[in-house]
Order: C-alpha cells, then sequence, then structure tokens
C-alpha cells in the first residue's frame, strides 16, 4: 500500500500544539527503577496528524499520557499550547484536560444505555455544563452520525462506536486529539473508515492528532510517525508509506535489547 497524499501542517503557521522537553518518567525507586521514558524532546505542530510507534514497553503509552496531562513526568517540562503543564495544581490539570484535550482509547467506553447524542453530551455535562443539541448534532454530522442520534451502543458497529467517542471527545473542540490504539479494537475495514475521518479532520479542520499505535497500516495515515525505543526517540518519517513503516518497525524489533 502507499503513503497517503497529503502536506503537512502547511495551511498552518505551524504553532506547537504540545511540546515536550527533555521528559523522563521513572517508576518505582532504588533497584527496581523503570525508565518508562528518558528525556523525551519531542513537538506536535497544530493542524499535524502524528503516529507514535515502537516495541511493547518502549514507553508510547506513557509518552501520550505525560503529553496530555493525565500523568506527570518525572522531571522535564510539557506544554499545550503555551501552558506548561508541570506548573498546574490538580485542579488545573483537570480543567485543562476537560477543555482543551480530547482522547480516544481502543475500547470506546460508551454508556450502554445512553443514545449516540446523550454519550456526546455526557462529558460536558458531568461538568455542570449543558450543550446545545444543535452542538451535539454539529458533532455527530462531523464524524458521519447525523443520522443515529438516538442510536444506542448496541445498535451500532465497532466502527460508529468508536466515532461517537470521537464526537464525545470532540465536543469541546480540543486543541489537541490523543487515540491510544484508536482502531486497536477494530477490523481493517473499519479501521480504514475511522482512519480516514481522522485524517479528514486534520485536513479540513485543522486538527491535530496524536496517535499511538501498532499497525503500520494506520500511521501511514499520519503525516510523521516518531519511533520510540527503551524510552527515547529513536528517529522518525515524514509521509511514509505502510511498506516503510513495516519495515522500519521490523528493524527496530530485532534489535538486540
Ligand atoms: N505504572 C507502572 N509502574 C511500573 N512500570 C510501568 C508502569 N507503567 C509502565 N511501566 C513500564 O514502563 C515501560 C513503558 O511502558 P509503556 O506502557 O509506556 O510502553 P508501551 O510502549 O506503551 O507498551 P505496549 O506497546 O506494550 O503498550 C515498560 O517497561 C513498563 O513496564
Amino acid at each position: 500500500m502507499g503513503g497517503h497524499m497529503h502536506e503537512p501542517g502547511n495551511r498552518r503557521s505551524n504553532g506547537e500544539a504540545i511540546q515536550l522537553r527533555s521528559v523522563s518518567r521513572r517508576y518505582g525507586s532504588g533497584h527496581s527503577t523503570v525508565t518508562a521514558l528518558d528525556q523525551v524532546s519531542l513537538s506536535f505542530s497544530q493542524g499535524t496528524f502524528t503516529a507514535v510507534m515502537g516495541p511493547s514497553g518502549s514507553g508510547k503509552s506513557t509518552l501520550l499520557q505525560c503529553a496530555a496531562g493525565l500523568d506527570r513526568p518525572t522531571s522535564g517540562a510539557v506544554t499545550v499550547g503555551g501552558t506548561e503543564l508541570t506548573r498546574l495544581n490538580e485542579t488545573e490539570l483537570t480543567l485543562l484536560r476537560r477543555e482543551r484535550i480530547g482522547f480516544v482509547f481502543q475500547a470506546f467506553n460508551l454508556m450502554p444505555c445512553l443514545t449516540a447524542e446523550q454519550n456526546v453530551a455526557l462529558p460536558l455535562r458531568l461538568a455542570g455544563r449543558r450543550p446545545t443539541r444543535a452542538r451535539v448534532r454539529e458533532v455527530l454530522e462531523q464524524v458521519g452520525l447525523g443520522g443515529h442520534a438516538r442510536h444506542r451502543p448496541t445498535e451500532m458497529s465497532g466502527g460508529q462506536q468508536q466515532r461517537v467517542a470521537l464526537a464525545r471527545a470532540l465536543i469541546t473542540r480540543p486543541e489537541v486529539l490523543f487515540g491510544d490504539e484508536p482502531t486497536g479494537a477494530l477490523d481493517s475495514q473499519t479501521s480504514r473508515e475511522v482512519l480516514k475521518l481522522l485524517r479528514s479532520m486534520v485536513d479540513s479542520e485543522e486538527h491535530t492528532v496524536v496517535m499511538v499505535t501498532h499497525d503500520p497500516v494506520a500511521a501511514s495515515y499520519a503525516d510523521r510517525v516518531v519511533f520510540l525505543v527503551d524510552g527515547g526517540v529513536n528517529g522518525e518519517l515524514i509521509g511514509a508509506s505502510a511498506d516503510a513503516i513495516a519495515a522500519r518497525m521490523t528493524r527496530l524489533e530485532a534489535a538486540p535489547c
């Protein structure tokens, strides 16, 4: 399969949506310390789509969690649109996550008893705000589910459920959308639907997407693929095909520990 043709970040001022400066994350203490991230410095520009890949245990999820303010680095700094997360207290961090960051995970985490529109509105309602019906419909339209507002998750396919999860993440108009294996639970046809949607959100609406994936085909929808090995950045590919990404992964996974 060839690369998906796109020109990364060519219509924006290319401001940095997220910056990590020398970010380290260690778990445990004394002899049993694990360095999940080791002085990682990376920027994600506005209006770009980045995939993060690497062997199991290389620090991908930890990177995403630190970048999204779900976890705090042991050292280093993370900046979201000019706000340095390390300077925020827990309440401020919770508000920032709620207002300025969107997440989608491998599991869709939808409430089975609620309709699509109720699921989409839920995060804002939990935050004490009531989104207008027009806004809920707008995000459902955006993910191609305008006609499914009243459907419950059990009445929808996996791809449709993930698109509801995407609409739920988009309702606050986040500055960055993070995905941790967002297509991991989908078959390849359905994955493609969701990836095309992510791609079009970046191309036409200038969203910023950062996605962890194990799948070279999924990664080929991104502008840029960043490779992690042992908690450090081990290079990147720009506008690469799935084959080129797969070849790089094979080399990384074959490298001696
Ligand atoms: N809560 C934790 N406590 C201790 N060690 C952890 C914790 N979370 C992650 N680690 C360790 O940090 C390293 C990086 O983990 P991380 O989950 O970020 O890797 P990953 O690349 O996302 O892996 P995978 O592809 O298998 O999901 C691993 O060695 C892991 O065992």
